[in-house]
């Protein structure tokens, strides 16, 4: 059983604009899935399905097998939690740590639980010193780390991040993705994605989904995927700089073995350096 999973879901806001045309989307536990797609293609209105934030207009979302009711909403909303592109949005309490215990208190966790779940997220997010202050006064990019954390501290078992870089400065954007690639090893969570950075996807993803006006056009792993340059760019997407180079490269006579990754990329330029000494 897959541990969420959409069953051609389509909506419609207001009975009129056509934002989900059939999406069969699957997660699994501990995978990492990326979602890409321009502007307006759905990513935001498909993730609010994710735990009932939305209702489908027609088709069905399944957590763990069990399609989302009114009687499960709560049950499914410590299962999938949600960190939205908007970090307003998420954060309304007088103080981080305030903020952070929110949705710890509202499981019912004693007081002890919920110290030790404020202490630990504000750790893996680096973001101790940050403790009394008032979120709404935070950068950008720091209330971008108290919203995860909050989420976080749910300890849900499916982590939904619509645009999570956004707003990040660079070395924010490194931490996140350690941070990120730890969490299904280290807590069996689920990582579910969107983002504009077509150079983020291969650092965190091991799949994707290309979604272009409300539907999947595209899917598969990382290699697949930015395989087909012609539909990314059709859609108005690009297939990251390290691929793109080493494409252009080998055009040029060289051989470089495909690579996405920073790391993967590094290693094999060193080896058709070391092949051409
Ligand atoms: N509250 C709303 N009312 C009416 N239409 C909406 C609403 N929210 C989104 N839409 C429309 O639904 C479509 C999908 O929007 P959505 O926000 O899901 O896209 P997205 O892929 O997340 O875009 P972006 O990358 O810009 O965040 C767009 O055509 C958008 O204009």
């Amino acid at each position: 059983m897959h541990i969420l999973e959409t069953r051609n879901l389509k909506y419609s806001y207001n009975n009129d604009i056509e934002a989900l045309k059939g999406i069969n989307f699957i997660a699994g536990r501990k995978q990492k899935i990326a979602i890409i797609g321009a502007n307006g293609a759905g990513k935001s209105t498909l993730f609010k399905h994710f735990n009932g934030i939305l209702t489908p207009s027609s088709g069905e979302v399944l957590v763990h097998g069990e399609p989302i009711s009114k009687s499960n909403l709560k049950e499914i909303r410590k299962t999938v939690g949600i960190v939205f592109q908007n970090s307003d949005d998420q954060i309304f309490s007088p103080t981080v740590e305030e903020d952070i215990a929110f949705g710890p208190t509202n499981l019912g966790l004693d007081e002890e639980t919920i110290q030790h779940r404020v202490n630990e997220t504000l750790r893996l997010l680096s973001i101790e010193h940050l403790r009394d202050r008032v979120p709404h006064h935070l950068s950008g990019g720091e209330k971008k780390r108290v919203a995860i954390a909050g989420v976080l501290a749910m300890e849900p078992q499916v982590i939904v991040l619509d645009e999570p870089t956004a707003g990040l400065d660079p070395r924010g954007v490194k931490d996140l993705i350690g941070f990120l690639n730890e969490l299904p090893e280290k807590y069996g969570m689920t990582i579910i994605f969107s983002t504009h950075s077509v150079e983020l996807v291969p650092e965190i993803a091991d799949y994707v989904y290309v979604l272009d006006k409300g539907a999947i056009v595209a899917q598969g792993g990382v290699r697949d995927v930015f395989g087909n340059e012609e539909l990314l760019n059709e859609i108005g997407l690009e297939v990251p700089v390290f691929p793109r180079l080493i494409k252009s490269l080998n055009r040029r006579g060289m051989n470089i073995d495909m690579a996405f990754t920073f790391d993967e990329t590094e290693d094999a330029i060193a080896r058709e350096f070391s092949r051409l000494k």
